[in-house]
């Protein structure tokens, strides 16, 4: 008795330290189905993806079931130590809507686990032993440690379970690490975009008075957020802006009561697809919780969009943004800050150069007050200390000489042109360099109007008045948006498009 007890005990207290649900141990692996199974993996961020398929009545499967766990908890989820690297899933081949999706990887066994990039998942196959397969089997994955082990091999990484959150190589990197760290950031800009929308409309943000510039912010994405995806999810909100927000019943500085209670706007519309907000950051991870994240997401944005703006847009461009900082950015401080040095600016803005410029001096100037007050207060990230952006070890050219100390603050001589070339380099190509942008219809109905308008990824020119009126001609978003334009058939049509001219 006492024998048996003990050791079903000591099996309990495996179980616990690898890792058996509950509130200590979440179950942080992603579920897939046939349905949803092309559509998220396409959709992932990492690298690389293990998809295990098992059967919820295998014996073996459900003893492997917290190995599993154990690893995916180091990549998978917001407090995984290591995200973004490998997306953790799997599949349940004992359910009948899985059936041909197991057999698209030829399962014979369970549990079978598999490697490859995402992507590759998303639009493949696996035939036993055919040669040059991306997508590979695991053959020696049984235990959480050989898993670890093989992903290790693969990656040429030494992860460990003894590895603690946010000490680890994603953060070991700095603000001055190499130029294709930035890459990663794209999906930051992502994060960054469902966020603030979420606060937007958590914080009832959305009154008479904000609604035009948000509006104006949004044309501004729709044109030049450099993830398609967000490009048209903006879109889809823009369409239904009017039916979502009607103008007539928003009062001024009163919040916004929903027509329809229960409809919740988010629930239909998510900025940047289903699979974001994802509920982590990589570029923008901190090395302690409450650092970097929104905020740095959100100057990645702008540096982002001010280089992606022809020089036409530039000024209009200059003028939406600060008046989204200035309505929507919930950090009182930053926003008042930012909205002064808006103010500033007494000349329009005639280039693409000018503006992005302006970003990054404004930028400088932040990281300058910022680099004072952290020192005094000790309140930054110790892994992230504020610089003068970019380093000389980043850009080199961007140095005219040597730079002097002048009452307590740095001078430094910039070859401005050289520093624009950077941003548009860094901002622009890089960043979306090793992105996935792929938009699955989920509906159906591809419009190639809407992908013309949504499909310029770099920094291109859908002028930022046009995009609406291409969206608004359309009806691929389904039978909200077509409802929504022929309602407006009947109406004043340019009242409904804000001209950015007029801002
Ligand atoms: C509009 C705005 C105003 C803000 N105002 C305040 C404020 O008044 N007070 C306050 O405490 N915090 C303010 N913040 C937050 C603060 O600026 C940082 O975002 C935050 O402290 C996180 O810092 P970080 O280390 O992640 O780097 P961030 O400053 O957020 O920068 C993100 C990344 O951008 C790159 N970068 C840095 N400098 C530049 C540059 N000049 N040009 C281009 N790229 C650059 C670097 O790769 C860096 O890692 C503001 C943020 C925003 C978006």
């Amino acid at each position: 008795g006492s024998a048996a007890a003990s050791f079903v005990g000591s099996r309990r207290a495996i179980l616990r330290s690898l890792g058996d649900g509950g509130p200590d141990h979440p179950d942080v692996v992603v579920d897939l189905n046939s349905s949803n199974f092309d559509r998220v993996l396409s959709a992932s961020p990492a690298s690389f993806a293990v998809v295990e398929f098992f059967a919820h009545w295998c014996p073996a499967c459900r003893n492997y079931k917290p190995h599993y766990e154990k690893v995916a908890r180091l990549f998978n989820g917001p407090d995984a130590v290591h995200p973004g690297n490998v997306f953790m899933t799997r599949v349940d081949c004992a359910e009948k809507m899985n059936t041909k999706l197991c057999d698209r990887f030829s399962i014979s066994y369970f549990p079978m686990l598999f490697w490859g990039p995402p992507s590759k998942f998303a639009s493949g196959r696996w035939v036993p032993k055919q040669e040059n397969n991306e997508i590979q089997n695991i053959d020696d994955g049984r235990t959480a440690e050989r898993l670890l082990n093989w992903i290790n091999k693969k990656l040429g990484s030494s992860f460990s379970f003894d590895d603690e959150k946010y000490e680890n190589e994603n953060v070991a990197q700095s603000n001055d690490s190499d130029v294709g760290q930035v890459a990663r950031a794209i999906y930051d800009v992502e994060e960054v975009t469902a966020n603030a929308f979420d606060i937007i409309l958590d914080h009832k943000m959305i009154k008479s008075e904000t609604r035009a510039p948000l509006i104006k912010f949004f044309q501004l994405l729709v044109a030049h957020h450099p993830s398609k995806r967000c490009r048209q999810g903006t879109a889809e909100i823009l369409v239904n802006f009017d039916e979502l927000w009607p103008s007539g019943v928003l009062s001024n500085n009163s919040e916004f009561t929903i027509i329809s209670q229960d409809k919740d706007p988010r629930k239909s519309f998510q900025i940047c697809g289903k699979e974001v907000p994802r509920g982590y950051w990589i570029f923008c991870r901190g090395s302690r919780n409450d650092t970097r994240g929104f905020s740095c997401g959100l100057w990645v944005l702008l540096h982002s969009l001010s280089v992606r703006v022809s020089d036409g847009e530039s000024h209009t461009a200059f003028v939406v943004i600060c008046d989204f900082i200035h309505n929507f950015f919930v950090c009182d401080d930053c926003r008042r800050h930012f909205y002064e040095m808006c103010s500033r600016v007494s000349n329009p803005m005639n280039t693409t150069r000018e503006f992005a410029l302006w970003v990054w001096s404004t930028h400088n100037s932040v990281n300058e007050r910022l680099m004072r007050e952290e020192n005094d207060l000790g309140n930054g990230d110790p892994k992230f200390p504020k610089m003068i952006w970019p380093s000389r070890h980043l850009c080199p050219s961007c140095y005219l000489s040597q730079s002097k100390k002048i009452n307590g603050t740095i001078q430094i001589n910039w070859r401005r042109e050289e520093v624009f070339n950077f941003l548009v380099n860094y901002y622009g190509k890089t960043l979306a360099s090793s992105f996935r942008d792929t938009i699955i219809h989920d509906s159906g109905v591809g419009d190639s109007m809407i992908d013309d308008l949504v499909s310029s990824a770099n920094a291109v020119a859908v002028p930022i008045g046009a995009a609406l009126a291409i969206a608004v001609a359309s009806c691929s978003f389904g039978a909200l948006a077509c409802f929504w334009r022929t309602k407006q058939k009947n109406r004043k049509y340019s009242h409904h498009l804000y001209p950015l001219k007029n801002v």
